[in-house]
């Protein structure tokens, strides 16, 4: 029934190898190392023979769990606790910024007037006019999906928050203004997106949509709210509402907006068909590192759609096509096949999907779209605390330096809930939605139980730090708890999520682990910690095919009450089942023990064909059609340019994919798109191989490898990070000073991040009851 992870038979290291891998290290004779009772025990420190191995709490030895998998050398550690032997890192080195920005920019083919511009911006702000008075069109007849159908609760946790609109419209007149530059100096499409960057928007009627450069003050010990001011050079890289980095230049058809859409690019529900529902149950990840992903995503990224006064409307509730007149201009509706298999049954043909929010460009230059992201891209726990200052404040009580709650029935604490946002499903509590630092809080059961954790955490840990701090006012409470939050969450996502995402050699190779003792000093004001469209649009995205259709509901800690399952399908969007703690304690237990779903091209029906399906629909939307359809909304070039990127050569043709993809997924696309270039990124994204000791393949890992690394590398509060006046201060044994320190490397989260569940693999490394222990119910 298990399987185990698919690596290519021909390939099997990272693209690019430029640094020796870390593999020697267990080839190392750990059986000869034993006592001569047959005790293994962990070699000394040897100057000629780095890297250091130590025994240490397994926890530590996270990055290597296959390698102990295969090769067990379990230990005790000092403290008496269950331990394994792996080696000490001492420093790291990144190879980042291996897709340095190339200047693509292509000659003006002649200089523009004055007049022209001024003209091309005129028209450009009566399109944008046009679009939003179909507002009031829509508004007047009524244009917008029903409460209780998917497409509402897909805009429900996709729409643009204020700030995100404001930019998103000013976005629309930039890119409008470049289409009809592009038009008038008769720009073919391959050149216009660069080609128009000569061009300033500053230097027109526009020039109040260019964002300012906040005033920074560089010796400020804690994160901003929005991130500005990170990097003091610029500082609004990684700031909320700007737009995202590409690796690869747009492929839109029109060189500016129009997206990738050219005759022979089968449509996306064509090959989201490919994708199946087979339940293939994963032998290692438990169904936390499906969550722990989501999480991860929910605080870098969030791209989200236009909307204006209410959810734009792009199929009739019966998933028919709108008559022209009646779609709204930003619509972007995925085309159902008649034959479609599953939805056939249904009559659907038309699925709601709405544009991607775009930004003025960070340069503030004419030229191609790119989309907006809503969030911090810092891994700054801003899916907890917010990504403006706005949100930020909304959440907090402001006493203690803790956060808002709510508390049923005296001790079972919950997310606040808002009485203003009523876009949630539920109707024996009325539509009830809880706030969190993301938006998307409500998405999904497992999600919003997250949520819950890392808040009660941050309230312990304001608790704890008000007692030994009583000189402490509510401000520096709350930022040292922020502060201490963050770093746990960067913590867990470097030392166990990645490694198992990635495998041990990408991390060494991208300088991404953590360090076994002491500070680390990559931080490079030149590494640009925004998020990469291929990133969000596509590789990170993997974690769908983690997801399973429902959660194993065990009643009690000894697993001898089972409860049922909870359907993913049957709470999208609705998180009233979480106002019972026993349900709650439940979802966390399976968290603990479940199994995520095998990687692979089979995706959970939840998603596949019931996403945000509502109680009175019997279907829902199709995230892999979406996901594909999001590349194409943003241009995302093919699968092919992403090997060259990461350096392999181009496939020729179908059969040289082999080397990267598995057969079942090559046999079935090459059959629908007419030019191995076409094929999309995030169909390769699902069909590679995965990479020795992780999960994802070789294309994928190599963008995920890179946008982690400019997330370490890049961020200045990053909590390793040494030598700086917000650095963490080394740990110490004094009683006073121990709460407050995160200590690099010195504590892992076993013995500092109690109440938090960052159980990544199966139990061999934990004991889940401790786990469950260790929930702080306040
Ligand atoms: C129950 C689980 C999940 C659900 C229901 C879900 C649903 C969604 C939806 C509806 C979108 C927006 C699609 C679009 O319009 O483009 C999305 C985007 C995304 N998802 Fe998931 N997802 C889940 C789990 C995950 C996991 C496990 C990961 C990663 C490991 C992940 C990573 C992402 C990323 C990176 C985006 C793009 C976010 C952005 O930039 O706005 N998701 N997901
Ligand atoms: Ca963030």
């Amino acid at each position: 029934q298990y399987q185990y992870y698919q690596y290519s038979p021909v390939y099997s290291a990272p693209l690019v190898s430029t640094r020796p891998d870390l593999s020697y290290v267990f080839n190392y004779p750990y059986n000869v190392l034993r006592t001569p009772g047959g005790e293994p025990w962990c070699p000394a420190a040897s100057a000629n023979q780095p890297p250091l191995f130590q025994c240490k709490p397994a926890i530590r030895c996270s990055p290597w769990f296959i390698e102990l998998l295969y090769n067990p050398w379990w230990c005790t550690a000092a403290d008496g606790s269950f331990g394994a032997c792996c080696p000490d890192i001492l420093k790291t080195t990144s190879s980042v910024a291996r897709f340095p920005e190339s200047s693509k920019l292509t000659a003006m083919p002649r200089d523009i007037t004055k007049d022209e511009m001024s003209r091309a911006v005129t028209v450009a702000r009566q399109h944008v006019e046009e679009i939003s008075a179909f507002e009031w069109h829509a508004w007047t007849n009524m244009l917008a999906p029903w409460q209780n159908s998917a497409a509402y609760s897909y805009s429900a946790t996709t729409y643009a928050s204020l700030i995100g609109q404001q930019e998103g419209w000013k976005g629309l007149q930039s890119v409008e203004a470049s289409r009809k530059l592009a038009n008038v100096l008769k720009l073919e499409p391959k050149y216009a997106g660069f080609a128009l960057q000569h061009l300033c928007v500053k230097e027109t009627a526009l020039s109040s949509i260019c964002r300012a450069q906040p005033a920074c003050n560089a010796s400020a010990l804690y994160r901003t709210y929005d991130a500005s001011c990170n990097n003091l050079a610029y500082p609004n890289w990684g700031r909320s509402n700007s737009p995202l980095e590409r690796i690869l230049p747009p492929q839109y058809a029109d060189g500016i907006w129009a997206p990738r859409e050219w005759p022979g690019l089968p449509p996306v529900d064509t090959v989201s068909r490919i994708v199946q529902d087979v339940d293939y149950p994963d032998n290692q990840l438990t169904i936390t590192v499906m969550h722990w992903g989501q999480l991860v995503a929910h605080d870098i990224t969030h791209v989200p759609t236009f909307l204006n006064n209410s959810a734009i409307q792009c199929c009739t509730g019966d998933g028919k096509y709108l008559s022209p007149e009646r779609t709204h201009p930003l619509c972007f509706p995925i085309d159902v096949d008649h034959d479609n298999e599953f939805y056939s049954q249904f009559g659907v043909s038309c699925h709601d999907f709405v544009r991607s929010v775009v930004a003025p460009r960070e340069d503030c230059k004419f030229g191609y779209a790119d989309q907006l992201n809503q969030n911090t891209a810092y891994l700054d726990a801003s899916v907890i605390y917010g990504s403006t200052e706005k949100v930020a404040r909304s959440l907090r009580e402001y006493a203690g330096g803790r956060m808002r709650v709510t508390v049923i029935g005296g001790d079972y604490v919950v997310l606040p809930v808002d009485p203003d946002r009523k876009d949630c499903i539920s109707d024996e509590y009325g539509s009830q939605c809880f706030v969190a630092g993301d938006q998307r809080v409500n998405q999904y059961t497992g999600l919003t139980v997250l949520h819950i954790v890392w808040l009660r955490l941050h309230n312990k840990y304001a608790n704890q730090l008000a007692l030994v701090n009583p000189q402490w006012d509510d401000e520096q409470l709350y930022q040292e708890t922020k502060k201490i939050v963050s770093a746990l969450v960067q913590h867990i996502t470097y030392n166990e999520y990645l490694p198992s995402v990635l495998g041990p050699n990408l991390m060494e190779e991208y300088g991404l682990l953590p360090l076994s003792t002491g500070y680390t000093y990559t931080y490079d004001p030149a590494v640009k910690a925004q998020i990469t469209n291929e990133f969000a649009t596509a590789a990170f995205r993997y974690g769908h095919s983690l997801i399973r259709n429902y959660n194993e509901l065990w009643l009690d800690d000894t697993y001898s009450h089972y409860g049922g399952e909870l359907y993913l399908k049957d709470w999208f969007n609705n998180p009233k089942v979480l106002f019972d703690p026993v349900i709650f304690n439940a979802l966390l237990r399976h968290f603990i023990t479940g199994t995520a779903q095998n990687f692979d091209e089979n995706v959970a029906d939840a998603v596949h064909h019931y996403l945000f399906k509502s109680p009175y629909q019997s279907w829902g939307l199709d995230l892999i059609g979406a996901n594909l359809w999001r590349g194409r909304d943003h241009g995302i070039a093919g699968y092919n340019f992403y090997l060259e990127a990461c350096g392999s050569k181009r496939a020729a043709n179908f059969d040289e994919l082999l080397a990267f993809m598995r057969p079942t997924v090559v046999e079935k696309i090459k059959y629908l798109y007419k030019s191995v270039d076409d094929v999309d990124l995030f169909v390769g994204v699902l069909g590679e191989w995965s990479i020795k000791g992780g999960i994802v393949g070789p294309v994928t890992s190599c963008i995920m490898a890179d946008q982690f690394a400019r997330l370490k590398d890049g961020d200045r509060f990053f909590y390793e990070n040494g030598k700086q006046p917000h650095s963490f201060t080394p740990g110490s044994n004094s009683p006073n000073l121990k709460i407050f320190l995160v200590p690099t490397g010195f504590y892992s989260v076993y013995e500092f991040g109690q109440g938090t569940v960052r159980h990544i693999r199966h139990s061999r490394l934990d004991d889940p009851q401790r786990v469950l222990d260790s929930i702080p119910n306040v």
